[in-house]
């Protein structure tokens, strides 16, 4: 669809000035991407104003221009379309520019502060396992079916969603999981999505520094059950307090599922090992390979979906029962008797749980030794917060990086530091550099003892100072044990 009218299908216009009639080439954001005779869109955003690129994109050609404001000189030969809120038009346009692929499609979003990936991962294995095409979305890559398209974002900016739903619906997918971050829920880069259905996993702790408070980061959650059509479904977790309120004047049908609330999913736990979860639901017995109570939620979560979407009840659960999740996820890898297990616990609520988790499956006597550390320019109320739930809940502690992009990682490390209390400082010790950490929690380690390296789970790099240097826990962990044991 190329007409500059229909592309505006649906937008909430204030003016317009120009050929409406015109063929424009592509849509961008980004002043530096336009070519002659595209469109651009002016954004305001959180570092620059897109209104004050209108004359670079006209200079690079750009026949078009969608802004919240418009410049006070204008030419005759440039489109001018004055909207109310521009990435909110640029959702709905860059859905029509794709032939709105997501009405073509089964598509849920799962929204929530821990859980996503991890939902939208066993809903893509789960589905693929019975026999659809399916696609998915999340942080740790992109799914076209069988091809694997890497992933920059949690949720991928509009352009870069409806052109990967369109390439989805080629390629005859008839599903789709995708994971809605609250970043892009706000910044309305899922605009114009026509959903089957949304879930709500939780929400604890996280993104303070760009929500600013806990209610405008619930307020962003609730804006994607808000936004929900009647046909849709809304999937919440009832144990969460804030599950009720993502239904509050939500259009959809209103489903829950719960461990401990009635719901109308249900599960109990019957055993929970580190071998894997054994799990009650619908008086129906069934053992799956994920690990930990959080992940009942996230499996009664999937097998609640696929019940909405319509699949029968046993066949859901006997396929979920084969499905593995996503990697970095309570990843174990075991040498010469100790367990390392890499997980991407980036929040206090996430590591909390992975550390009950592990009180819950260790046998005794063993030690519980930590490494973590917290991202640069990102949420530092964090940061003291995990390092005292890590200190609470394992015998050793080594505080380290993770990625510290453009701060000073020492920064990083005293704020964590402060949220030690004094009783726990002697089995707490800080290493700025992460693979020394890895090495020296594998020397204190013994025959039986278990290494919790949190934070970056899937992650092949860490970002310093704006390189991305390669650095995968899994594959540091295991060489560095795998060297200590011979030695
Ligand atoms: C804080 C944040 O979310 N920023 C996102 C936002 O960028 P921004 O608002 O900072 O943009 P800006 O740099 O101020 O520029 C404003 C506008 O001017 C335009 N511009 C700029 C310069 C120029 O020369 N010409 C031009 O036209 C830009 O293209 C943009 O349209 O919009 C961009 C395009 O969609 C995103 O890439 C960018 O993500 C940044 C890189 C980011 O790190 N985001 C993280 C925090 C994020 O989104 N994370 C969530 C997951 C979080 C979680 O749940 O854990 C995610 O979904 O990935
Ligand atoms: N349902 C859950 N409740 C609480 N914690 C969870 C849950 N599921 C997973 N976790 C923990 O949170 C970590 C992150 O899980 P996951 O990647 O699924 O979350 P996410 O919501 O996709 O995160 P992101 O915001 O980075 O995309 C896991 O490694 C695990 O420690
Ligand atoms: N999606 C999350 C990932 C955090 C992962 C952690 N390793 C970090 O870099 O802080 C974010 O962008 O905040
Ligand atoms: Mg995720």
């Amino acid at each position: 669809m190329r007409v500059l009218k229909d592309i505006l299908y649906k937008v909430s216009l204030v003016s317009t000035v120009g050929d409406m009639e015109q063929v424009i080439g592509e849509i961008h954001f980004d002043s530096r991407k336009v070519k002659q005779g595209d469109l651009f869109v002016a954004i305001p955003g959180t570092q620059v104003d897109g209104h004050d690129f209108i004359p670079t994109a006209i200079a690079n050609g750009a026949s078009c221009i969608v802004c919240e404001q418009l410049p006070s000189e204008q030419l005759d030969k440039v489109a001018y379309i004055q909207v109310v809120n521009s990435p909110r038009a640029l959702g709905i346009m860059a859905s029509n520019y794709y032939e709105n692929p997501s009405e073509k499609l089964k598509l849920v979003a799962v929204t929530g502060t821990n859980g996503k990936t991890s939902t939208v991962t066993l809903l893509f294995q789960l589905f693929m396992e019975m026999g659809y095409r399916s696609g998915m979305i999340s942080t740790v890559e992109n799914r076209i079916h069988d091809s694997i398209v890497p992933s920059s974002h949690t949720t991928p900016d509009s352009l870069q969603l409806q052109a990967l739903l369109k390439k989805m619906v080629d390629a005859g997918c008839t599903h789709c999981f995708m994971e809605a971050s609250s970043h892009a829920i706000v910044q309305e880069r899922i605009a114009g999505l026509h959903l089957a259905g949304a879930v709500f996993t939780n929400i604890t702790h996280d993104h303070l520094d760009y929500h600013g408070t806990f209610d405008e980061y619930i307020k962003a959650k609730k804006k994607l059950f808000d936004e929900l059509a009647k046909d849709a479904f809304a999937l919440v977790n009832a144990d969460d307090k804030r599950g009720m309120v993502m239904l509050q004047n939500c259009k959809s049908t209103h489903q829950t599922f719960a461990l401990k609330y009635p719901a109308d999913f249900k599960a109990k736990v019957l055993s929970n090992t580190l071998e894997g979860l054994e799990l009650d639901i619908n008086n129906k017995q069934i053992w799956f390979r994920m690990i930990g109570e959080f992940n009942a939620y996230n499996l009664l979560g999937v097998y609640g979906t696929a019940v909405l979407l319509g699949e029968d009840e046993e066949e859901v659960l006997m396929q979920l029962s084969k499905v593995r999740g996503a990697q970095g996820r309570f990843d174990q890898i075991h040498v010469g008797g100790v367990t390392a297990i890499v997980d991407y616990a980036h929040t206090p609520d996430a590591l909390e749980n992975v550390l009950k988790t592990i009180a819950g499956v260790r046998t005794g006597g063993e030690q519980v030794i930590t490494v973590v550390g917290c991202g640069g320019n990102r949420d530092r109320s964090k940061r003291p917060l995990m390092a005292k739930i890590a200190t609470q809940l394992s015998d050793r502690v080594i505080l380290t990086s993770d990625n510290p992009r453009d701060e000073e990682p020492e920064a990083i490390l005293k704020e964590m530091e402060a949220g030690v209390n004094p009783v726990d400082f002697k089995k707490t010790m800080t290493i700025v550099d992460r693979r020394e950490a890895i090495k020296t929690a594998g020397i204190l380690a013994n025959a039986g003892d278990i290494i919790l390296i949190a934070g970056k789970g899937h992650e092949t790099y860490q970002e310093i100072k704006g390189v991305k240097y390669p650095f995968d826990d899994r594959a540091v962990a295991l060489e560095l044990l795998e060297l200590l044991k011979k030695n």
